[in-house]
């Protein structure tokens, strides 16, 4: 029987001509409950199709368990009608550790093809007896890797996250096969204009993460759940903050995958696709502060490659 769906998630097409979920689900967490698997699964039924996870948040064997569960309990009728992303962790961002790192993730996942793989952060590293060094980052190397990835059928799409323009800019001037995606910090408080030029250019589609703002998350901000603006908004609209925000989002015309763990604000965060916001709403969003929330200084270190945030962020290498 087939799951009950309360609503359907509108997709875009990938320049592979592939179709993606605007909507997926985030599986990114410091705190990952136990029953993910069937927490993933009561999203299927829901009507979430695009799962989103990657090598570096441990979640990638409940992701698979929870496709073969969905498809068991007849949720979808395939495999083929879920979307699952995982991406390539910092210390497999060398040219030949690419294909490896990607037929490890789908081992963990139990599957034979992923339908999105991303390059996680435009970062390389080393790990000798535990301690992680940050060594160059060979965008090209790292790029042909992927672009082998699709040659051989693993990943039907591939792409990249946290690449700000001047690195999206330089990736396009080298790759054979364009990226995708380009996954990044997007929300009503860190609107990302730039990249986003430089990707709607080049018929990159745009994912954001951390849509709500990480709210909660030890690194994440307030910006957006605790917005006046939103607030303001969200009661002249009868809808949530959460809802207001995504449906946000949504009318800029980018992707956006959403956590929660919880199947009420599941259900709200699909609410999106059948009212608008005014023009009065948006240009009130527009006033709201920027602020990037995501940390990058996991990444810099003074003996470089990045010195600072500042090229990490904004360098074209
Ligand atoms: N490529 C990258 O580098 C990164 C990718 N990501 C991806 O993006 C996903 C989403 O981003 P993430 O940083 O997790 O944060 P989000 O911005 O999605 O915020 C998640 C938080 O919002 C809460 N929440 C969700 N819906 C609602 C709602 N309707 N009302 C109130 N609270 C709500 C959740 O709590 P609750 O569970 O209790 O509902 C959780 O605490 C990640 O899970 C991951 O897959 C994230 C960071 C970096
Ligand atoms: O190591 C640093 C952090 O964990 C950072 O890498 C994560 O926030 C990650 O980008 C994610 O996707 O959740």
């Amino acid at each position: 029987m087939a799951g009950a769906s309360t609503a359907s998630i509108p997709c875009v097409t990938l320049n592979t001509a592939h179709a993606i979920p605007v909507l997926g689900f985030g599986t990114g967490s410091s705190s990952t409950p136990s029953d993910l698997s069937s927490i993933i699964v009561d999203a299927v039924r829901l009507g979430y199709r695009h799962i989103d996870t990657a090598a570096l948040y441990g979640t990638e064997g409940a992701v698979g368990a929870a496709v073969a569960d969905a498809v068991r309990a007849g949720a979808v009728a395939s495999r083929g009608d879920l979307f699952v992303t995982s991406k390539l962790w910092i210390n497999d961002a060398h040219p030949d550790r690419v294909v490896p790192a990607l037929k490890e993730s789908l081992f963990r996942l139990g599957l034979d093809y992923l339908d999105l793989f991303l390059v996680h952060w435009p970062v390389s590293a080393t790990t000798d007896e535990g301690k992680r060094t940050l060594v160059a980052f060979d965008m090209e190397g790292v790029w042909r890797g992927m672009e082998e990835c699709q040659r051989l059928g693993l990943a039907r799409s591939i792409g990249v996250s946290n690449f700000s323009s001047a690195k999206m800019s330089r990736l396009l001037s080298i790759a054979a096969v364009p990226p995708a995606v380009n996954q990044v910090e997007l929300n009503v408080g860190w609107r990302q204009e730039k990249v986003r030029e430089v990707c709607a250019e080049n018929g990159v589609v745009v994912t954001a993460f951390s849509p709500l703002g990480a709210f909660g998350a030890a690194w994440g901000s307030n910006a957006v759940m605790e917005s006046g603006v939103l607030q303001d908004v969200a009661a002249r609209r009868g809808k949530t903050v959460a809802q207001v925000a995504l449906r946000w989002l949504h009318e800029q015309g980018v992707c956006f995958v959403a956590r929660s763990f919880n199947r009420e604000r599941l259900k709200q965060n699909m609410e999106l696709f059948d009212w608008e916001l005014s023009e009065d709403d948006k240009a009130m969003i527009m006033q709201i502060p920027q602020r990037r929330a995501c940390h990058g200084e996991f990444f810099v270190s003074p003996d470089g490659p990045y010195k600072s945030e500042e090229e990490l962020w904004d360098g074209d290498i």
